[in-house]
C-alpha cells in the first residue's frame, strides 16, 4: 500500500471502485466513467441486462428472474467476478486503446483506509482480470487529500474527512503523511437507513428512495423547532399511498444518531494528534469530501458539533479518483520525506 510517486507515474489508469459509485481515471484523458457500482443480471442465463445508472435505476423494479447485485459493500470488492463484468461494461474499449500504448500495463486504486489485506486482494484480483499486470494501492484519504487540492506536503496539519456510502473515514495529514486516522461504518446509506427507518416506526409510512433527499436539509438547523414539513410515501398497513406531516426535530434526530460515531471518530483522531497540529486545524479546519459531502446541512452540523470551521471540496464525490489521476499524471508535488543531499 501507499507506493512511491515515480511508481504512480508509470500507472495508466486510476480506479476508484466505490459501495454506491466506480470512477475511473485515464492518464491524459481524465475521468471516463462515473456510474453507480450496480450490475443487473438475468439468473435464469447468467447474462448482464445492465450495468451502471440503467441498472440502479431497476432497483426494486425487476421481475423474479432479474437480481440487481452491488459487487462493492463498504468500500470492499465482495464479488470479484461480478466487479470484473460491471468494469468491463463501463469501461468498454477505453482501457484496451490506452494499455494497447503502454509497454507494461499498470493500474492505480484507492483504498479505504485501514482496509484489510483480504479487500486488498480482492482489489488487485479484480484488476488483474481486466488485464492489468501490476496494481498500486493508494490510501483513499490522500488521494481524496491530493484532489481537494489540499497542501498535505507541508508541515502543517489538514484534516479530511471523506464520507461516502458505507463509510467514513477521517484522518489528519502533515507531511505527505497520515498523522492519525480512524474509519468508521457509517455513510450516507446509513443516514438515510436511519430516516426511513424514523417515518416507517414513528408514522406507520414507508417512503420511496426518491423522497429521503428533500428531507437532508432537516440536517443542519440547530436547537429544537416546531417545523413540520410534508412527505409522501405508502402506509405499512393499508398499502395506500398517503401524505403525513412529520416534524423536523424528529428527522434530525433520527439522522444524527448514525453520526454520532463519525464526530466520536473525529475526537478520537484529534487526540492522538500532538497539540501543535491541533491548534493548526482550528485555523484551517475541516474539508468534507465524498458523495455525503453534498448532503446539504452535513457541513453545518459538522461545524457545529466540533466547533472547527468545514469546507466542502469543489468536487468532493469524485475528489478522490481526480487526485489518484493527478499522482499518476505527476501533477504532484514529492510528499514523502526524501534525505539531503550533503
Ligand atoms: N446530492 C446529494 N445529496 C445527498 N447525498 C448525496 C448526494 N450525492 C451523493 N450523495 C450520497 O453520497 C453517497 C455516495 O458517496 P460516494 O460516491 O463518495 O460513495 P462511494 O465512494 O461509492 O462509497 P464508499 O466510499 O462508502 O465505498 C451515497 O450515500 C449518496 O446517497
Amino acid at each position: 500500500m501507499n507506493p512511491t510517486l515515480d511508481q504512480l507515474r508509470r500507472c495508466s489508469v486510476a480506479f476508484d471502485i466505490g459501495a454506491a459509485r466506480t470512477r475511473v481515471y485515464l492518464r491524459n484523458t481524465g475521468l471516463v466513467v462515473d456510474e453507480p457500482s450496480v450490475v443487473a443480471v438475468d439468473i435464469r442465463t447468467g447474462a448482464l441486462i445492465a450495468v451502471g445508472a440503467r441498472a440502479e435505476q431497476m432497483a426494486g423494479r425487476t421481475p423474479e428472474h432479474i437480481r440487481v447485485v452491488r459487487p462493492v459493500s463498504n468500500g470492499t470488492i465482495v464479488d470479484i467476478a461480478m466487479a470484473q463484468r460491471m468494469l468491463k461494461h463501463l469501461l468498454g474499449d477505453k482501457l484496451r486503446k490506452s494499455w494497447r500504448r503502454a509497454s507494461m500495463v499498470r493500474a492505480a486504486v484507492c483504498m479505504p483506509n485501514g482496509s484489510d489485506p483480504l479487500a486488498q486482494r480482492a482489489a488487485t484480483e479484480t484488476l488483474f482480470g481486466l488485464g492489468a499486470r501490476r496494481v498500486e494501492l493508494v490510501d483513499t484519504l490522500i488521494s481524496a487529500a491530493v484532489g481537494c487540492g489540499m497542501p498535505v506536503e507541508h508541515p502543517e496539519a489538514t484534516m479530511i474527512v471523506v464520507c461516502g456510502a458505507g463509510t467514513t473515514q477521517i484522518a489528519v495529514l502533515s507531511l505527505g503523511s497520515i498523522v492519525a486516522a480512524e474509519t468508521v461504518p457509517v455513510g450516507g446509506d446509513a443516514i438515510d437507513h436511519a430516516v426511513v427507518q424514523h417515518l416507517r416506526s414513528q408514522h406507520e409510512l414507508m417512503l420511496p428512495s426518491q423522497s429521503v433527499r428533500p428531507l437532508h436539509h432537516v440536517l443542519g438547523t440547530v436547537g429544537p423547532t416546531l417545523d413540520s414539513t410534508e412527505v409522501y410515501g405508502r402506509d405499512v398497513v393499508s398499502g395506500l399511498a398517503r401524505t403525513v406531516m412529520v416534524e423536523t426535530d424528529g428527522v434530525r434526530h433520527a439522522m444524527r444518531t448514525p453520526l454520532t460515531a463519525v464526530l466520536d471518530a473525529i475526537g478520537t483522531v484529534l487526540r492522538r494528534c500532538p497539540p501543535d497540529l491541533v491548534a493548526d486545524l482550528a485555523d484551517r479546519g475541516i474539508m468534507l469530501a465524498g458523495g455525503s459531502a453534498l448532503m446539504p446541512g452535513l457541513d453545518a452540523m459538522l461545524r457545529h458539533a466540533t466547533g472547527i470551521p468545514v469546507t466542502i471540496a469543489e468536487r468532493p464525490d469524485v475528489c478522490a479518483v481526480q487526485g489518484l489521476g493527478a499522482m499518476i499524471e505527476g501533477r504532484v508535488r514529492p510528499m514523502a520525506l526524501a534525505p539531503l543531499s550533503a
